[in-house]
């Protein structure tokens, strides 16, 4: 990892693709947070507020990007993504937004006593659309028992990496979540509001609340704007995002395709893609962008069918063993 960027994170080598910008002056820097046309990135220097160059218009730089500095500090390019958590809004042409960048692990935040597995379930599935694992975060451990127990249980529902119980305000399980989040690691968490993500991120940060600083910046007209900080070094070297944009309600409701639906009765193959096959009836008439967007959607459906299919069979082959015990038990008394 380059020196002057320590402590934003592990990043790919992006060498070739800043070199391919074909301009030697452009530096990289991290981007911590979105503010009303303006990112704050970080550079080898301290954070400042940089516009970005009217051509990012379609493809604006989000939290977690890496960018491409030009002399004047603005962003010129941003650079190729991976990990992402992107929104869908429902029912449109440009139907997706790209809400944080370079993310490698998802915490699923659900508060105790009544996590909801469903809506942990959408999230699981917008992660793994964007090629991210996840892992389960039971908050407010505090008020139930089972706790772990829940944790691990969700988590194998979902497929998760690792199931979690904490208890923020007591400390019990942050130390081994912390365990999870390792050095240069981008995780972004994913929860309603009022899971109790914020007091998550200020228990990891223990006593170094350093990091959560908001920033001031000047906007070159003597006004001073504060713009907080989203992307959050943890003291272990590990980053958070939680910023607003992920919490807004709809983050998990599905886009409705219904134009594509109706048009795919004509398709020749009732299994068609839509992606070139004979007598498809969707290609010529839906935007090519907004097939793709389906496509995700069939993905995210397929992932969570995926997950629904392997946890009945599991309850299923759970059922199967203690019947079987019985079948013993009675043969001995009988
Ligand atoms: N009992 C208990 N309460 C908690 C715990 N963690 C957070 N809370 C409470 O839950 C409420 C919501 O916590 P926040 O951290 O603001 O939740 P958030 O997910 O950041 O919510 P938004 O900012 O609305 O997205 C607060 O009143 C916290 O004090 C916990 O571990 N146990
Ligand atoms: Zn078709």
């Amino acid at each position: 990892m380059h020196a002057d960027l320590a402590g934003l994170g592990r990043r790919p080598d992006l060498t070739a693709e800043l070199d391919a910008l074909g301009d030697p002056s452009l530096t990289l820097a991290r981007v911590l947070a979105q503010h009303r046309g303006r990112w704050l990135v970080a550079t080898a220097d301290r954070p400042h507020a940089a516009p970005a160059r009217g051509r990012l218009r379609e493809t604006p730089p989000v939290t977690g990007d890496w960018v491409a500095l030009d002399r004047a500090g603005a962003i010129a390019a941003v650079l190729p993504r991976r990990g992402t958590i992107t929104r869908r809004a429902a029912g449109t042409a440009t139907a997706e937004q790209v809400l944080a960048a370079n993310v490698d692990l998802a915490l699923l935040a659900e508060p105790l006593p009544a996590p909801n597995a469903r809506r942990a379930e959408r999230f699981a599935a917008l992660a793994a659309a964007g090629g991210v694992p996840a892992a389960v975060v039971l908050t407010k451990a505090d008020l139930d028992e089972d706790a772990h127990l829940g944790a691990a249980r969700l988590a194998r529902r979902l497929g998760a990496v690792d199931g979690f119980a904490v208890s923020a305000p007591h400390g019990d399980g942050i130390a081994p979540l912390r365990a999870l989040l390792e050095p240069g690691a981008t995780a972004v968490l994913l929860g309603p509001s009022g899971a109790g993500k914020s007091t998550l991120v200020n228990a990891l940060l223990g006593s170094d609340r350093q990091a959560t600083g908001a920033v001031r910046e000047g906007d070159g007209r003597g006004r001073h704007t504060t713009v907080a900080r989203e992307l959050i070094a943890l003291p272990g070297g590990a980053l958070v995002i939680d910023t607003p944009g992920l919490r807004e309600v709809g983050l998990w409701e599905p886009a409705s395709f219904a134009d594509v639906d109706a048009l795919a009765a004509d398709c020749r193959f009732a299994d068609c893609a839509h992606a070139g096959e004979p007598g498809c009836a969707v290609r010529d008439a839906v935007d090519d962008d907004r097939i793709e967007s389906w496509r995700k959607l069939q993905r995210e459906q397929a992932w969570i069918d995926d997950r629904r299919a392997a946890s009945r069979e599991r309850e299923a082959r759970g059922r199967a063993r203690s019947r079987a015990t019985r079948g013993v038990t009675y043969k001995r008394t009988g």
